[in-house]
């Protein structure tokens, strides 16, 4: 019911002056018409146990209204004819609702005792004790005596029927109560003591209350995750919650997007359970309690004016969205975002040169200014070595590591993560991979014969160590894994050595070390970026240094290979320089829309630096607009649509009027991967110049590629397939050559040799044939 009564403040110092004894009652007037509403504010949000506050002499409707929707319970004499906005539960009147009494001039336990009455033969009061948290710790009676004392010394104290006397809670067990509040029931002869216990109420060791436990609800788990933040052991799950905010933060959003997406009671449950312990731990570890969370329900339980309630148009669910349709969980809450618009491709005609210039240019950042932050990544770890490469890990990838290596023979717990399924699917890619790359590989020695007596030949040996550069930021990706460890593999490389950044978790991709054993490589450095570059390229105290660096990146990834490959001192070769992703499509009529729009797709999610170009043959509007609704509506199902939204800013559809300009188009851009999908595609191939890998006709997505048929994902970018293949076995090769001059071979070449040896001044070469050809008798007596 609450008191019948209120203690009034009628300006700042009133409140200084009496607060502490009347905050007991859990009630206040506050005068407006001396207390201002920003005071009014301010009092609220620091007197906490303070539930219910009335204000008084409140002259308009518009600072009435404020009050209300700040925190004030009900308006004291309120003169409701200046508003129809205020409902009648928010006034009351001091005549007849409450009496309003004044601090100074008042005895609190004495006013109290007036409204108290009990039906015990003994004169005690009878009285429950609850925590803070209005569960009920017991069962006590007061006296008279017992309030007057409690009210003054501010703690829990009571009668004991036992012991006849006034009973001083935790006097001899330490246990004692801080009072907070007291109340009445609703005909006022019990009493409710709120109190915050120290240890147990009960006198049953271990028992917080006299009724047993409390079970595990909210405020346990608040106390949980309290003594967490302090005692959590290092490796605990929820330490790593603390520690890691980005982590914290995804959880919370994957754990709202399951509970959007469960279905039954159980599920529900369940996925609501999930979201209140991610949410708690980001309570907990900023310091915010669960009563100030109440205390903010109660605020807004307070407004008179509520918000509309709109949700904010990011996660609204696109028309035309089926994310639930399929059952699948998505991994982010802004899944089906729309924010921004429709993601559409920009549009410009083949014919203007400028518009297609503008648009083939490809997202790169600035290079210096990559390189600039690169350096000093390079010198640190080529100067430190492993500890450079641990500090590195730390900063860039958030985790700390002991060491930067794992060494084969992997852990077990690796492969026994993985189910059947994705072993199988790695191995089939595996073995096609293999087939595809032996059929490339190049054994034999070729011998040729330019004169009589001069035999040419060219063999191959594999290069000896090499460094496979693994992706792991935005993705993990085990299929570069097996891109560049199978051909390494079928190169015969003496020893293969992965690098990959490790997870939050400070573990690598499962997937990354199982194509690792099968391509038999022999460690994998544990990091990424700038730092796993230079570590292979000058080796470390647990790094060996290779000789050629392979691998796709991020532009940090792509810097370092270009530094290292530049470095004399490093005597390190690179594959080439594989960025950011992309694909040309070329598209007529006669294509499925829906085809078209997911293999653009595809790669636009790669990052927000991926391109996407579709160059169209005689498109009609309405294949256009088709089109772009279709990208629109894929887009909007996909995980990463937001990347996809950032890469779709900067791609476009070209319009041509016949292939031949498509096909030219195509060349100028020299995509990475570029998809056929026309009519007859197989026809077209001959008109293709410039292209990483080539996907021809309807039913040959690039993922195919991607992942699975056989040819190499590891693909030039940036338009140096105009001069660069992709990573094929020769990639982990390299070619001697030797030749083997008889002394008849000599008579056939020598003298070209040695005018070409005149023409270019240097003796020493054009001597050391002369020598030899003068002793074999094969020069005139004076030749010179
Ligand atoms: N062309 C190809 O064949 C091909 C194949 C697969 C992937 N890719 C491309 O590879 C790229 C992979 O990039 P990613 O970022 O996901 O992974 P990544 O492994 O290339 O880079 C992640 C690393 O970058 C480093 N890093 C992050 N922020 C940094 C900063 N501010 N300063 C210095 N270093 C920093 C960190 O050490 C981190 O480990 C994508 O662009 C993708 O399109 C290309
Ligand atoms: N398309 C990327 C090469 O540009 C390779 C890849 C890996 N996983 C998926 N795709
Ligand atoms: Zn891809």
């Amino acid at each position: 019911m609450g008191l019948p009564f209120a203690p009034l403040y009628s300006s700042i110092e009133d409140i200084e002056k009496y607060i502490n004894k009347y905050k007991y009652t859990g009630n206040a007037v506050l005068d407006n018409s001396k207390i201002s509403v920003e005071q009014f504010k301010s009092f609220i949000s620091k007197y906490c146990t303070i539930n219910t506050i009335y204000a008084i002499n409140v002259s308009d409707s518009n600072t009435a209204i404020e009050l209300l929707n700040n925190g004030v319970y009900q308006l004291v004499d309120f003169d409701v004819s200046t508003s129809t906005d205020i409902p009648a539960s928010r006034l009351i009147s001091s005549s007849k609702d409450i009496k309003i009494i004044n601090p100074g001039a008042t005895d609190l336990s004495a006013e109290l005792l007036k409204y108290l009455k009990t039906d015990r033969a003994d004169g005690l009061y009878t009285t429950v004790v609850v925590d803070e948290y209005e569960r009920c710790l017991g069962l006590v009676y007061s006296s008279k005596e017992s309030i007057e004392k409690a009210i003054s010394l501010g703690q829990g104290i009571y009668y004991s029927r036992s012991r006849n006397e006034v009973w001083y809670k935790g006097a001899t067990s330490g246990h004692v109560q801080e009072l907070l509040r007291f109340d009445f029931d609703c005909d006022g002869d019990a009493l409710k003591f709120v109190v915050k216990q120290s240890g147990e109420f009960c006198h049953v060791p271990s028992q917080k209350s006299c009724f047993g436990s409390f079970g595990y609800g909210f405020y346990e788990l608040e106390s949980v995750l309290k003594d967490r933040l302090v005692n959590a052991a290092p490796n605990s799950y929820t330490r790593r919650l603390f520690n890691d905010e980005e982590l914290l933060h995804a959880k919370i959003r994957e754990e709202a997007q399951e509970l959007v997406d469960a279905k039954d009671k159980d599920e529900i449950s369940w996925e609501c359970a999930d979201l209140i312990y991610f949410a708690f731990v980001k309570l907990i570890k900023n310091g915010v309690s669960l009563k100030d969370v109440e205390k903010n329900l109660q605020l807004k339980n307070l407004k008179t004016i509520k918000r509309k309630g709109d949700a904010k148009p990011e996660f609204l669910v696109s028309s035309g969205s089926a994310s639930a349709s399929n059952g699948s969980k998505s991994n982010t809450s802004t899944s089906t975002s729309t924010v921004g618009g429709p993601i559409h491709l920009n549009v410009v005609k083949c014919s203007d040169k400028e518009a297609v210039e503008k648009a083939f240019v490809r997202p790169i950042q600035d290079t210096e200014s990559i390189m600039s932050l690169v350096k000093p990544i390079v010198e640190n770890v080529k100067t430190n070595g492993d500890k450079a490469i641990l500090e590195y890990t730390s900063k860039f990838d958030k985790v700390e590591l002991t060491t930067p290596i794992l060494e084969a023979p992997f852990p077990e717990e690796y492969s026994n993560s993985l189910s059947d399924e994705i072993k199988g699917a790695l191995d089939l890619s595996i073995a096609n991979v293999e087939k595809f790359h032996k059929a490339q590989l190049q054994l034999e020695v070729m011998n040729v014969e330019t004169q009589p007596g001069v035999i040419c030949s060219r063999f191959p040996r594999p290069i000896e160590k090499v460094g496979c550069y693994i992706p792991g930021g935005t993705a993990i990706l085990p299929s570069t894994a097996l891109m560049l460890g199978v051909p390494a593999k079928v190169a015969n490389c003496k020893e293969i050595v992965f690098a990959s950044p490790p997870g939050k978790n400070g573990k690598l991709s499962a997937e990354v070390v199982y194509v690792a054993s099968k391509v038999g490589c022999s460690k994998i450095v544990m990091a990424g970026g700038a730092q796993a570059v230079a570590a292979m390229a000058y080796g470390t105290e647990s790094v060996p240094k290779v000789d050629k660096i392979l691998g796709p990146g991020n532009q940090f990834v792509t810097a370092a290979k270009m530094l290292v490959n530049n470095d004399t001192s490093a005597l390190c070769s690179i594959d080439m320089p594989a960025g950011p992703s992309e694909v040309l499509v070329i598209a007529d009529n006669t294509s499925d829309v829906d085809f078209v729009a997911s293999d653009l797709l595809s790669q636009a999610e790669h990052g927000v630096d991926s391109q996407v170009i579709l160059v169209g043959v005689n498109l009609s509007d309405d294949y256009v607009t088709r089109l772009q609704k279709a990208v629109d509506q894929q887009a909007n199902n996909l995980p990463r649509v937001e990347i996809v939204r950032k890469c779709i800013e900067h791609s476009t559809i070209v319009l041509c009027n016949d292939y031949e300009s498509a096909f030219e188009m195509s060349n100028k851009y020299a995509p990475e991967h570029l998809i056929l999908q026309i009519e007859n595609a197989e026809d077209y191939v001959k008109l293709v110049d410039n292209a990483g890998s080539v996907f021809v006709g309807a039913y040959t997505p690039e993922s195919c590629g991607d992942y699975s048929s056989g040819t190499n994902h590891t693909l030039p970018t940036y338009g140096y397939a105009r001069q660069y293949s992709g990573v094929n076995t020769s990639t982990f090769q390299k070619f001697i050559t030797a030749q083997y001059v008889t002394p008849k071979g000599l008579d056939n070449i020598g003298k070209a040799v040695m005018c070409v040896a005149k023409v270019e001044g240097l003796d020493g070469h054009r001597n050391a044939v002369k020598i030899r050809m003068s002793k074999l008798g094969l020069l005139p007596k004076h030749f010179v």
